[in-house]
């Protein structure tokens, strides 16, 4: 799993490099320039149509010290380079200015406002370069003009758009674009490659910045050697390694060794959601699973089920008389269970029975959504064996307090992003969350957090078709139940149901619906050579 930084993190590594003497502030702005024009080249190859006419837009701090670097090495390579400048050159911080100087030897600077009425044609590259990980407002409006007025030049190529570090006026921690009141900032929608230094940081992968992933210079700092945001999947090496190092999978020779999966139910007519999370639980390698319903939903089920294996449930002493059966090791409840003080008692029994041994319970949906009332007897009933799997609505209900200020379009409201509500509402839980989306974030109590990125390459925007969740909490619960599984924290199981969730979505591809989510695993499964 790769690491991902939070604007904090990046410059408490910067500082301390600099602080400890490891690195010079100049010498990490040069790697930084450079860096970009060779990510740049790698991605559009060498120049286009013999056209080498470049503007690099600067801003008033040190993304625009590593915009004057990318314009001194586009001029050495070659190229025709035009910097425009936001602010004042006086003012700029000390390695910028440096910066400055060094480019202004070669050729001149304008002002930002002359790019706005500028004549001429379309640069191939456009590098913007105005504001990186240091800002916290919208961009001055004057920036967003000149950016849109060079890109949309009457005549020439079209322009190959490079973010430096990020679009301008993005917030990398919560993945925001913050608009200013005239609404213009049309940078996200224009970039083509984002470039940025060292790891990715998280908004790069909450939001889709450019048309791949972004690129990661080297600037030469050192590992992480603190906690930070993982990105859940296989970094470079291969993904079957990856699995086994997160998971249990392929473990297990015995159907005992591999677990009893137990997931409730709904009552009559209701039954899908949990049938489709029992088949996940079930193909994703669970020795046994068993689907629990109420006793007047069993010929339902029965006319529907094989391998699954039913029974009939009364209610929460029932439940906790089948819980007393250890084998029984790993419960998934909320799917189609119906909201109400029945699915409050059942899973108020399950995470009782299962607090002190160890056992996983995944709540999803319905075991969810029957605590929106009162969700503070919910964060006193959870364990850390617990998985919850909300999407946004359902955490919002949850834990308004976090949920409201995830909203991105709201710029008010970025101060907590997703990353940091989902860590906080793991604390407050004391168990794993994983709030759902095309990025889906998770963090558990001990403070770990990663993002589950369906973006770029992984993109998959069919997955978000009526019952996909369900599948997912059977996924959880399936990689949950066997013996070794105890040996893995749920939110690596967790992370790893939704990466295996998004390959079988893309095995599939569109004009998926949630029932072929379990079937695509075993050509999943195959191709990474289980
Ligand atoms: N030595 C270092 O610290 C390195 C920094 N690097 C670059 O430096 C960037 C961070 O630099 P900074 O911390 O200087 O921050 P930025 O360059 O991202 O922007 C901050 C500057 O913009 C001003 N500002 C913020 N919001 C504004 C607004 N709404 N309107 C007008 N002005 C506004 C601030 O007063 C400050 O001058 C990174 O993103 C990266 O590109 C890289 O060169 C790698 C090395
Ligand atoms: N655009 C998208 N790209 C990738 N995955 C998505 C997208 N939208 C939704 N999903 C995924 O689809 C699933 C939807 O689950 P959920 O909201 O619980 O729906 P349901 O209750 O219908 O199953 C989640 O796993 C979510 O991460
Ligand atoms: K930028």
């Amino acid at each position: 799993m790769g690491e991902i930084l939070t604007a904090a993190q990046m410059r408490a590594k910067e500082n301390k490099a600099i602080q400890g003497g490891f690195a010079h502030g100049l010498t990490l702005m040069e790697r930084a320039g450079q860096g970009v024009v060779d990510a740049t080249f790698r991605v559009i190859g060498e120049a286009r149509d013999g056209f080498m006419s470049a503007v690099v837009l600067c801003g008033p701090g040190n993304n625009g010290g590593d915009g004057f670097v990318i314009a001194r090495v586009l001029h050495e390579m070659g190229w025709q380079v035009q910097v425009y400048l936001y602010g004042d050159a006086g003012r700029l911080p000390p390695d910028a200015r440096t910066m400055y100087d060094r480019w202004v030897a070669i050729g001149p600077v304008s002002p930002i406002k002359d790019a706005v009425s500028g004549q001429g044609d379309r640069p191939v590259l456009l590098f913007d370069a105005m504001f990186g990980i240091g800002i916290n407002r919208p961009i001055p409006a004057v920036c967003a003009q000149a950016f849109e007025a060079i890109c949309t030049r009457a005549t020439g190529p079209e322009c190959f758009v490079v973010a430096v570090d990020c679009p301008s006026g993005m917030d990398v921690d919560t993945g925001a674009v913050l608009v200013g009141p005239d609404g213009a900032n049309t940078l996200l929608e224009r970039t083509d490659l984002c470039v940025t230094f060292h790891a990715p940081k998280l908004g790069h992968y909450l939001t889709e910045v450019g048309r791949q992933r972004p690129a990661v210079v080297d600037i030469g700092l050192r590992p992480e050697d603190e906690v930070v945001t993982q990105l859940v999947g296989p970094c470079g090496g291969p993904a079957k390694e990856w699995l086994q190092s997160v998971t249990a999978l392929g473990a297990g020779g015995h159907k005992y060794d591999r677990g009893h999966v137990l997931v409730l139910g709904g009552g009559v007519g209701k039954g899908g959601a949990a049938r489709m999370a029992a088949r996940s639980a079930l193909r994703v390698g669970a020795g046994l699973v068993t689907l629990t319903v109420p006793p007047e939903a069993i010929p339902e089920n029965a006319a529907q089920l094989n391998a699954i294996m039913l029974r009939p449930l009364d209610g929460a002493d029932a439940l906790r008389e089948m819980l007393a059966d250890k084998r029984l090791s790993s419960v998934c409840l909320g799917p189609g269970l119906g909201v109400g003080d029945r699915t409050r008692a059942l899973v108020l029994a399950a995470l009782e029975e299962t607090a002190q041994d160890g056992r996983r319970v995944v709540l999803d949906a319905d075991a969810l959504g029957s605590f929106a009332e009162d969700p503070q007897a919910l964060f006193e009933a959870c364990h850390a064996g617990v998985v919850i799997t909300p999407h946004e609505g359902e955490f919002a209900r949850l834990f308004p307090d976090l949920a409201e200020r995830t909203r991105h379009s709201d710029p008010a409201a970025t101060g907590l992003g997703k990353v940091e509500s989902t860590c906080r509402a793991a604390e407050r839980l004391g168990a794993t969350v994983l709030l759902k989306g095309e990025a889906t974030v998770l963090a558990d109590p001990e403070g770990r957090s990663m993002i589950h990125a369906a973006l770029y390459d992984r993109a998959a925007p069919w997955l978000g078709t009526a019952g996909a969740g369900d599948v997912l909490a059977g996924l959880i619960a399936g990689l949950s139940a066997g013996e070794q599984a105890r040996t893995h924290a749920p939110i690596d199981l967790a992370g790893a149901a939704a990466w295996l969730h998004v390959e079988c979505a893309r095995q599939f591809g569109p004009g998926l619906i949630a029932e072929d989510l379990p079937e695509q695993l075993p050509a999943v499964f195959r191709n990474l050579g289980f």
